[in-house]
């Protein structure tokens, strides 16, 4: 046996990326360059001297499935001179390829790097001995195969769709519209069906069905948007009818959500709502599985489509479920340790939520102008004038028909307003359905079971409104605020507004506090507002607004 083979006789534990004995064994061997190939068990499969070339792998059995790593990894021991072969990585999949400078004794791993379910990169980290032992390279293996199995269910082309909608109520073809333009798609006509003939199979009439043909090949449009949800069925035969992609009202509205989603929770939750909704309507298409290509975008059931089966949406859909659960347990930790009182904008879709907390906080969220431009409630911490600490938060808009399970999806942006103190309805005064929007909101808040929270109806956009609108509005509705956040307009009102609702929670107290005692005064500063403060050789003594909640605990400090 070759001495150098013994090198064979190793295997280290699983998910070790080194041990001590075999960085030994390299030693007494004294070779410039040592390359091992092991795999995901720790077995060493085979070595090679010298400068790392590809023959050391590419005779060896792989996994074929693109959708995990090769389940092999190099390990190299040079003395300081060493290329990173990155394309070894990215070629044949590896697990890692992990450098150990025996001079100078630390690892720099290179994994690869995976977005949308492709090897797009590499990722460097380094590690010195010590650390290494205690690092198990395998967690990082599972979440790249993770990302791998990404399931692809949105791509816009933007620019090439052109799209025909069809719906049956004029106010709601208008938001269907607006809907697809912000979904960065061109509409070139819209199909009103008024009395509908109703074919089950085919959700409109035959003739109408002869009628969208037409117009497809007349204005050359390439997708046929529908304003209300379409059963599986009839998506299959509609398309199969049409010979052109076909989306609903809902599957427009996760484009949009997919394209906008920010943080990686938002992006989590709108895969998921996406993966839920696909997921029925694979089911009974047989062969048929096109529509996972799912959004606007994707033409046709091409043949990598037909790959991607249930079971891995599955899979994925219970992965997503487990991170999203993580990260809100995170949050809701977070939000035990809170103590300030919380106040929800909330409101229609392009209401003006995000521009109100602007000029509240003067901080940069996105206020763009464009449907559901927040996706991810922002928190932000901001002194009202009387002193007292809040914390506003900003808030996914809502929108009629919003499907429900899109609302389950974005439980956690909602979460936030089922946490508030104060809910601050944004209505955008300038709209002619105002009432009814108004309406849709207060019924998405009732399903939430927060309707008796207080709130205050915040009458945004002023300037575009005239005043004698304004009065009735506000006639009609007394807890309100009219204000036009794009102008500054009106931020004195409502703060006075929502400092009056906080300070209706609170009481006056005057206290007495032993300087062992000194502590409280911070949680008092905080949450409420001191009036008078003095000391003397026992304590200190205070007069001041406090929460109810914080005065029942320093009930024995009362004088
Ligand atoms: N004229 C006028 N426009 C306003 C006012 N407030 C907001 N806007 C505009 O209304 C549009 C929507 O504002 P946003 O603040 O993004 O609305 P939002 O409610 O946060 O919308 P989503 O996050 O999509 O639900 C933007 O173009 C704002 O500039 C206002 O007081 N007057
Ligand atoms: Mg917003």
């Amino acid at each position: 046996m070759n001495n150098l083979d013994k090198l064979l006789e190793f295997r280290l534990e699983r998910g070790k990326l080194i041990t001590q004995q075999l960085l030994n064994k390299v030693v007494d061997f004294n070779e410039e360059q040592i390359n091992l190939l092991l795999n995901r068990k720790g077995q060493v499969i085979d070595y090679q001297l010298g400068t790392l070339q590809t023959d050391l792998i590419e005779g060896v059995r792989r996994r074929r499935s693109k959708k995990r790593l090769s389940g092999l990894r190099i390990l190299v021991f040079h003395k300081g001179k060493r290329r990173i072969k990155k394309e070894l990585v990215l070629k044949y999949r590896l697990d890692n390829l992990t450098y150990f400078n025996l001079n100078r004794q630390y690892l720099e791993i290179i994994f690869p790097e995976i977005k949308q379910g492709r090897l797009t990169g590499i990722a460097k980290q380094q590690l010195g001995l010590k650390e290494a032992d205690t690092f198990n390279y395998v967690d990082i293996v599972y979440k790249l195969e993770e990302e791998l199995s990404h399931v692809e269910t949105h791509q816009i082309k933007q620019s090439q769709e052109r799209a025909i909608l069809v719906g049956s109520k004029e106010e709601s073809l208008k938001e269907l519209k607006n809907l697809t333009t912000t979904a960065k798609v061109e509409v070139v006509t819209n199909l009103t069906i008024r009395d509908r003939v109703v074919d089950p199979a085919y959700y409109i009439g035959q003739g109408k069905v002869s009628q969208i043909k037409r117009t497809l090949i007349n204005q050359q449009a390439n997708v046929i948007i529908f304003d209300d949800e379409l059963t599986p069925a009839q998506y299959s035969n509609l398309e199969e009818g049409l010979g052109v992609k076909v989306i609903d009202r809902t599957q427009l509205i996760l484009d949009i959500f997919a394209q906008q989603a920010q943080t990686k929770e938002g992006q989590l939750q709108v895969e998921l709502a996406q993966l839920k909704y696909l997921l029925p309507r694979l089911i009974g298409q047989g062969a048929k599985m096109s529509r996972l290509g799912g959004g606007i975008g994707t033409r046709g059931p091409g043949e990598t489509k037909l790959e991607i089966d249930r079971r891995r949406i599955r899979k994925r859909i219970h992965r997503l479920k487990k991170d999203l659960k993580k990260i809100r347990k995170n949050r809701q930790l977070q939000r035990k340790n809170r103590r300030h009182p919380v106040i929800s904008l909330v409101g229609y879709t392009n209401a003006g939520k995000s521009t109100v907390m602007n000029l509240l906080t003067k901080a940069e969220v996105e206020a763009k102008g464009r449907l559901f431009a927040t996706l991810d409630s922002t928190l932000r911490q901001i002194k009202l004038p009387i002193g007292r600490q809040v914390i506003v938060s900003d808030t996914v808009g809502f929108i009629k028909k919003l499907p429900h399970d899109l609302i389950a999806a974005f439980k956690a942006t909602l979460e936030e307003i089922k946490e508030a103190n104060l809910l601050l309805h944004v209505v955008d005064s300038s709209h002619p359905n105002l009432k009814e929007r108004m309406a849709v909101v207060h019924d998405e808040l009732e399903d939430l079971g927060v309707l008796d929270k207080e709130i205050i109806t915040v009458f945004n956009k002023a300037d575009l409104v005239a005043d004698n609108k304004l009065d009735l509005l506000q006639r009609d509705y007394p807890n309100s605020v009219v204000i036009s956040a794009l102008h500054g307009k009106g931020k004195e009102r409502l703060l006075n507004k929502i400092s009056s609702f906080i300070v209706q929670g609170m009481i006056k107290v005057k206290l007495k506090l032993s300087y062992d005692k000194a502590n409280w005064l911070d949680r008092i500063y905080q949450e409420g507002r001191v009036l008078n403060r003095s000391y003397d050789n026992q304590g200190i003594k205070l007069e001041a607004q406090i929460p109810n909640r914080l005065a029942a605990k320093l009930k024995k400090y009362k004088i």
